[in-house]
């Protein structure tokens, strides 16, 4: 009963349209807006996109919001190429959806559908599935609203209740309210289930790296690079819903476990801000965060400062240490890669890397492994009964957890940082 549109057979013929408004608040670049819109599009199964174009318009025309003229120009171009879908990459209300769709003869898809369509692909865990139901069907309980006033208008405003049309939608409507009841139930038990999972995986013995970064910034790229997975990354967009989450040995001989997210986008509608929280939640438990960067993006300094602002709205606390990984320095002219690699090299906590060809891995896992120095992280450990003064040694350094007499010797879960089981081992 969803009212956003789902690609079911394949090569449905598409068209991607950025509307440029004058005095509108979306401040993306026109440009960079449409090639990230028609890179979201190809990242759904099964669209064939034909052609994109930016639409500049003084302002938004309620009824299509489109003017006249434009409207018949588009048609004619949208015929000619028997285009099925039309992807608007902004806000388009649920009467200019509907009268497009009329006169345009195609389906039309927003940008917070087209969003969704994205999430509701990628989502694997339980929890992540939820969030973006209960989206989709906020997202398509407004329309629904909307639409009825739309009907009431068409009646010639008179306020008029009880007719048919009107019956049916209050009838949709419950069923979605009483639906996002449900899934809210099931969504906080799988959240409170997640939180005993969390608890349990602090035990885990190993200090936690996640990686962020803007969308199509190489996350996933670079997540099999460290780990070696055999899974490649697809060349999509949203590869990555739910963290993902893998064991790396470092250089060093630590272990951390690392774990991969969703990409961040700039503007994300209102409704998605839940569905993509949830699934950023794990980033708030890590030891170190990786910021992965695509540093031959045009736009690689808004993207930055766009995902640092959503890490500190998400309460990502200012004491967890943080990487910045230059990314895709292979696409750099040989000028700005030899710059790139130098300003890194004396930058704290910035590597220049490529995730294709493995260049600066060596470097970024060393960085890695002293940013964590200072981490500590939970050890079982049996101290035979011969070896007191070790044991001595932990209690002193304040470092023990749970110390149990058994018949080979203490069993002890003790916290500690890299340095501080390093001089462990030497004593
Ligand atoms: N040239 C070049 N391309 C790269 C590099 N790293 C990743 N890519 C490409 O960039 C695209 C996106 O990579 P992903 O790893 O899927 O990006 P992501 O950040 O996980 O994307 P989301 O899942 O959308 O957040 C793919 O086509 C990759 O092949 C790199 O170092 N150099």
């Amino acid at each position: 009963m969803t009212d956003y549109y789902i690609p079911e057979a394949p090569d449905t013929r598409a068209w991607v349209i950025h509307p440029e408004i004058k005095n509108d608040n979306d401040r993306r670049e026109p440009v960079a807006a449409l090639a990230e819109a028609v890179a979201l599009a190809d990242a759904l199964p099964g669209l064939d996109v034909l052609g994109s174009e930016i639409v500049r318009l003084p302002k938004r025309h309620p009824g299509m919001l489109f003017g006249t003229g434009k409207i018949e120009e588009l048609k004619q171009r949208l015929q000619a190429n028997e285009v099925e879908l039309v992807l608007i990459d902004g806000h388009v209300g649920p009467v200019q959806q509907r009268n497009l769709e009329k006169e345009w003869k195609v389906k039309i898809l927003d940008r917070t559908g087209l969003i969704l369509e994205i999430f509701g692909d990628r989502a694997a865990t339980r929890e992540g599935v939820l969030q973006v139901e209960m989206a989709a069907l906020s997202y398509q309980r407004t329309r629904l609203v909307r639409a009825w006033t739309h009907l009431e208008r068409q009646r010639g405003g008179l306020g008029f209740v009880g007719g048919p049309g009107e019956t049916q939608i209050e009838a949709d409507r419950r069923a979605i309210d009483e639906q996002l009841v449900r899934l809210k139930r099931q969504l906080d038990k799988v959240v409170k289930t997640r939180a005993l999972h969390r608890a349990s995986r602090a035990k885990v013995p190993f200090p936690i790296v996640a990686l962020v970064g803007y969308t199509n910034a190489g996350k996933s790229t670079l997540f099999n690079r460290l780990t070696g997975a055999e899974v490649m990354a697809k060349d999509m967009l949203f590869a990555t819903l739910d963290p993902t989450m893998r064991r790396v040995v470092l250089p060093t001989g630590d272990e951390v476990i690392l774990s991969d997210t969703v990409g961040f986008i700039s503007d994300l509608p209102t409704e998605l801000v839940a569905a993509f929280r949830a699934t950023l939640e794990e980033v708030l438990d890590a030891d170190l965060v990786l910021h992965v960067r695509d540093i031959g993006h045009a736009q690689t300094v808004e993207q930055a400062r766009e995902v640092e602002s959503i890490l500190s709205s998400l309460g990502l606390p200012d004491d967890t240490p943080k990487i910045e990984v230059w990314n895709k320095i292979d696409t750099l002219a040989p000028d700005a890669h030899e710059a790139a690699l130098e300003r890194a090299a004396r930058t704290k906590n910035v590597s220049a890397v490529s995730a294709i060809t493995g260049e600066g891995m060596d470097a970024l896992l060393t960085e890695v492994s002293e940013a964590l120095g200072g981490v500590k992280h939970v050890e079982a450990l049996v101290v035979p009964f011969a070896a007191g003064r070790k044991r001595a040694w932990l209690f002193e350094q304040g470092l023990v957890e749970e110390d149990t007499p058994t018949e080979e010797g203490h069993r002890m879960q003790v916290r500690w940082s890299a340095a501080q089981k390093a001089r462990f081992e030497r004593l």
